[in-house]
């Protein structure tokens, strides 16, 4: 079943176009890496399937409810001088099906406690995000998806500048996420993290989209199996790779 579909979408960013006729599937419970060199136009495809960028011509069907939509945008986009703590990051996942201004119940407590643990995040509650190392503070931000019961999480390399201890939770949390029925999309750049992850692969190169296997492009790229150790960067000369059987 799917409830995120592109139809022939083409995009652009300052008058450019920056991809051109992609269409395609996201099957809920999978986990999309979607990969390309620097500028290829991922966050540009986010955007898109976010609601934050009207296509040029073409659709993102998406039959998720707004309030279960969750964007994980790069750390260097945040904000860390505005003053808010791990609490209220992530009861701020409540807004969209409480709204602003609603008190929280103790049923939004206990479940904050219950994320916080399974986050590694117990004893943070009230550090100010600035103060947090980037590890933590992406726990937190994923802490603030959860807290919203995201249906449909877009995240962009979520794993740059972070410990490998938060990769691990991170990667848990996403595949629980999924398993759970959740779409996930992620932005990466690092073959082992695709490899541990991804249950597809939309990759972007010269404006066009093209499904694969992971398997495919891992063989393409010389990298180990699935699940095991240390892979390189991927080098981006993107290949000629059969589609991916799933869409
Ligand atoms: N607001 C903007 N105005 C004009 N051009 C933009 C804007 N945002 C992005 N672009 C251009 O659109 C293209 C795609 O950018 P995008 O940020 O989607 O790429 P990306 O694949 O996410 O790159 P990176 O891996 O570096 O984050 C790039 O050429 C970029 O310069």
């Amino acid at each position: 079943m799917s409830r995120l579909s592109l139809e022939a979408l083409t995009l652009a960013q300052g008058g450019r176009t920056v991809l051109e006729n992609i269409s395609g599937t996201f099957e809920d419970g999978a986990i999309t890496a979607l990969v390309g060199a620097n500028g290829a136009g991922k966050s540009t495809l986010i955007q898109a399937i976010m609601g934050l960028l009207s296509p040029l011509s073409g659709q993102v069907h998406c039959s998720m409810p707004k309030e279960r939509r969750a964007w994980l945008p790069q750390q260097l986009a945040l904000d860390l001088t505005f003053p808010m703590s791990v609490e209220e990051l992530m009861l701020s996942g409540c807004w969209p099906t409480h709204g602003t201004f609603k008190r929280y119940g103790p049923q939004d407590y206990r479940r904050m406690h219950t994320i916080m643990q399974r986050l590694g995040l117990s004893g943070l509650a009230h550090r100010p995000l600035g103060e947090l190392s980037g590890g933590q503070r992406q726990r937190a931000l994923l802490g603030r998806t959860l807290m919203q019961e995201a249906e449909l999480l877009l995240l962009d390399e979520p794993f740059a500048n972070v410990d490998t201890h938060t990769v691990e939770i991170l990667c848990d949390t996403l595949r629980e996420m999924a398993s759970a029925g959740a779409t996930v999309i992620v932005v990466l750049h690092d073959m082992e993290q695709l490899a541990q992850l991804a249950n597809c692969v939309l990759l972007l190169a010269g404006g066009h989209g093209q499904w694969v296997e992971p398997e495919t492009l891992l063989e393409r790229h010389h990298a180990p199996a699935r699940r095991h150790a240390h892979a390189p960067f991927i080098s981006l000369n993107l290949p000629d790779v059969p589609p991916c059987s799933t869409y």
